[in-house]
C-alpha cells in the first residue's frame, strides 16, 4: 500500500480504488456504467462498502476503555435488542438481526452506549455469525474483566433468503457465555430476561 500523509488522503485513495473495481463489475455484468443512473454508482457503492467494513479501522477495546467507571454494582447488566447489520464473509451479502449482551461487573461498569458501539465495530467486517458472537464476547471479557459476560445473536442471512436455499423465515441463533454465565441459573435468568418484554 502506498504511504499516505494523512487519513483523508488514505480515504480518498481507497475510495477511488474500490470505485474502479465496482465500475469493472458493473461493466462485466453487461451494464452501461456511463448511463445517467449508473454514472455515480461505483463511487456510491465504494463509499457504502467502506462504511460497512469500517470496523477493520476501529479499535473495540479502546472504545470500551474510554468509558469504564469504578462502581460496586455487581448484578447483571443487559442491553438487549441491539440492531446488527453485518456482511457474511462467504457471499458478502447482509445478515441482520438483534444482539443481546449482558455482563456482571467486577469493580467497573462501562458506558452503556459503548456496548452497541463495539457490536457495530465487529459487525462492520466480513463475518460469520459465530465469530461475530465470540468477537463481542472476548472483547468484553478481556477489556472489562467482568465476573461474567453473555452474548446472544439472532439473525437472518440474505444469502439464504434471496439466493441459494431461499428460505425466508429461518433465523440463526448463536450464543457465548463466560464466567458466571456458565452457571445454569445465571444463564437462565439472562435468557428469561431477554425473551420477556416486561409488560
Ligand atoms: N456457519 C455459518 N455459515 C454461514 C454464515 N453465513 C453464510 N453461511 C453459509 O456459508 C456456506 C457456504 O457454503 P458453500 O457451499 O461454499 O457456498 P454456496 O455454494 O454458495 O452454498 P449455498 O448457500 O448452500 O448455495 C453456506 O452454507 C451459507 O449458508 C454464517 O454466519 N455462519
Ligand atoms: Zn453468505
Amino acid at each position: 500500500m502506498a504511504p499516505y500523509q494523512n487519513l483523508e488522503e488514505y480515504n480518498i485513495s481507497i475510495t477511488n480504488e474500490v470505485k474502479d473495481r465496482f465500475s469493472k463489475i458493473i461493466d462485466e455484468i453487461g451494464e452501461d456504467v456511463h448511463r445517467d443512473g449508473l454514472k455515480k454508482t461505483p463511487e456510491r457503492a465504494a463509499k457504502a462498502m467502506l462504511f460497512l467494513t469500517q470496523g477493520y479501522r476501529q479499535d473495540a477495546a479502546q472504545i470500551l476503555k474510554s468509558a469504564m467507571f469504578k462502581e460496586d454494582y455487581d448484578d447483571m447488566v443487559i442491553i438487549k435488542d441491539i440492531e446488527v447489520y453485518s456482511l457474511c464473509e462467504h457471499h458478502m451479502l447482509p445478515f441482520f438481526g438483534k444482539a443481546h449482551v449482558a455482563y456482571i461487573p467486577n469493580g467497573h461498569i462501562v458506558g452503556l452506549s459503548k456496548i452497541p458501539r463495539i457490536v457495530d465495530v465487529f459487525a462492520r467486517r466480513l463475518q460469520v455469525q459465530e465469530r461475530l458472537t465470540h468477537d463481542i464476547l472476548e472483547c468484553m471479557n478481556d477489556t472489562l474483566k467482568p465476573k461474567g459476560v453473555a452474548v446472544v445473536i439472532e439473525a437472518s442471512h440474505m444469502c439464504m433468503m434471496m439466493r441459494g436455499v431461499q428460505k425466508q423465515n429461518s433465523v440463526t441463533t448463536t450464543s457465548g457465555f463466560r464466567g458466571q454465565f456458565e452457571k445454569i441459573e445465571t444463564r437462565n435468568e439472562f435468557l428469561k430476561l431477554i425473551s420477556s418484554d416486561l409488560s
